[in-house]
């Protein structure tokens, strides 16, 4: 380590970002990640912990300060993770996600030239989901996010990068739960009730979803909570509680009781209408989906005669849109709320050239290719997490001619393609389409195809 202290404050040039959005300034070749700092600052520096191998520090002051810099809108953004490159430009928001998978790409030695990322058309309120805690702060029932690292809340009415019909629709909940004394769930002592509220909106139907999740079976004053609900917020569709009584980080229980109207939302997509359940997965930036999934679709090159198989498919939303060029499309999808809907979705389309199975991609997988399903195009969106090594050793005895690869994390994208490579994959571009303007996280498509 450096000849360095906490609490110690020093002159540091910032050369590179961290994936998290930290600035990065080594001393004497020792790494500070540095909170509020960019590439080409100088900034004074003061160390709030010090590691064997790194440290962290936040900015005192900014000596010299980047063209690329913006005025941000508010610090507790960035303490809560919810927008960390807020003080970045957004053209240089742009730049820095391709950067970092060009970065990802040079450590695996892979020779893949990264696309300038598609931009947004919305960047900020562009959310259409939210999970927001509820917790006790100074004696008060209180929604907002919890500070980085921590589960310490932070009371927040504008989320910034939500659709602000869905920050309305939490404030009114908060003082409804304020209103009839419910109490915020506390983690310490594992009591309380409700833990938190999270909220859907179809972009284009604008039905609104509200799912409160209750450490108890029963919500009190429920009847009053919901009647109120409905009179001020007359775009709910549904209103469900969700039963999680565990002591866990996981948002929702597995058990949900639909309390008022319908178990779903409908949302439109690329010419169809999709039923979103409150355990499905539905992509959060609507009209950017619009983009991510044309990018796709245009990668996969279908002409009509195709089969598909589109693994982690979710509510149907691209098997859906391929069934349309191709000849039959299969889809696999562990959640089955999401496989009921899918199949609802493609009949109410009228689509009838798709099979959805409920089981992990990478069991089906494997079941498909002892059928000797022959696939001529593999469509994957995987969780972070990337492809199970069980999935890609499916894929290395099926052989699809071509996958399309749609990330939502550039290192386990890199650690796939390097995989696939041992089965004759190559790709030779990566298209990255922006998601999550004003944070770090990085969204993709990539085609692989066989010498
Ligand atoms: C990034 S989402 C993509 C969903 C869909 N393609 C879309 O665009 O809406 C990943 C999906 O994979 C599902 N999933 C997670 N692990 C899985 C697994 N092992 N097998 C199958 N599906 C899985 C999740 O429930 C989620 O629906």
């Amino acid at each position: 380590m450096a000849n360095l202290a906490k609490n110690q404050e020093l002159e540091v040039n910032v050369t590179d970002l961290t994936y998290e959005g930290l600035g990065v300034a080594k001393v004497d070749g020792f790494p500070l990640f540095i909170d509020n700092a960019l590439p080409g600052e100088t900034v004074r520096a003061h160390i709030t912990k010090l590691q064997k191998q790194y440290g962290f520090a936040f900015t005192k002051e900014i000596l010299k300060k980047s063209p690329d810099r913006v005025e941000t809108k508010s610090r507790i953004y960035t303490q809560t993770g919810i927008a960390p490159l807020q003080h970045l430009s957004y053209p240089a928001q742009l730049t820095f996600k391709q950067h970092q998978i060009d970065e990802l790409y040079k450590k695996q030695h892979l020779d893949i030239e990264v696309l300038p990322t598609i931009p947004s058309p919305q960047q900020t309120g562009y959310r259409d989901k939210a999970q927001v805690p509820v917790r006790e702060v100074n004696g008060k029932l209180e929604t907002g996010f919890f500070k980085r690292r921590s589960h310490v809340l932070v009371p927040i009415t504008d989320f910034y990068i939500q659709d602000p019909a869905i920050d309305e629709a939490i404030v009114i909940v908060r003082d409804l739960l304020r209103k009839y004394n419910v109490p915020a769930y506390d983690e310490i002592h594992n009591g309380g009730v409700v833990r938190n509220v999270m909220v859907r909106r179809g972009h284009f139907t604008k039905m609104m979803m509200i799912v409160l999740v209750t450490r108890t079976r029963d919500l009190p004053h429920m009847a009053e909570i919901v009647s109120d609900i409905t009179a001020a917020l007359p775009e709910v569709a549904s209103i469900i509680l969700n039963f999680n009584p565990k002591r866990t980080n996981v948002i929702l229980g597995s058990r949900s009781k639909t309390v008022w109207g319908q178990d779903y939302i409908e949302d439109d997509l690329l010419g169809s209408t999709f039923r979103i359940s409150a355990q499905s997965f539905y992509q959060v930036n609507p009209e950017q989906t619009e983009n991510l999934y044309k990018a796709a679709i245009d990668g996969a090159q279908l002409t009509g005669n195709e089969t598909v198989i589109d693994a982690y498919s979710g509510i149907g939303t691209i098997s859906l849109t391929m069934a349309r060029h191709a000849k039959q499309v299969y889809g696999v999808e562990v959640v089955p709320e999401a496989v009921e809907d899918a199949r609802v979705n493609a009949a109410a389309n009228g689509i009838k050239n798709v099979t959805f199975k409920v089981g992990k991609a990478e069991d089906v997988m494997r079941t498909w290719r002892d059928q000797k399903l022959a696939a001529d195009v593999l469509m994957v969106d995987p969780p972070r997490k990337g492809l199970a090594p069980e999935f890609t050793e499916a894929v290395g005895s099926m052989l699809p001619g071509r996958i399309v690869y749609v990330s939502c994390n550039p290192a386990t994208l890199a650690r796939d393609i390097t995989a696939l490579g041992e089965f004759g994959y190559k790709a030779t571009q990566t298209q990255p389409v922006d998601m999550f303007p004003q944070t770090q996280h990085i969204e993709s498509v990539t085609v692989l195809t066989r010498d």
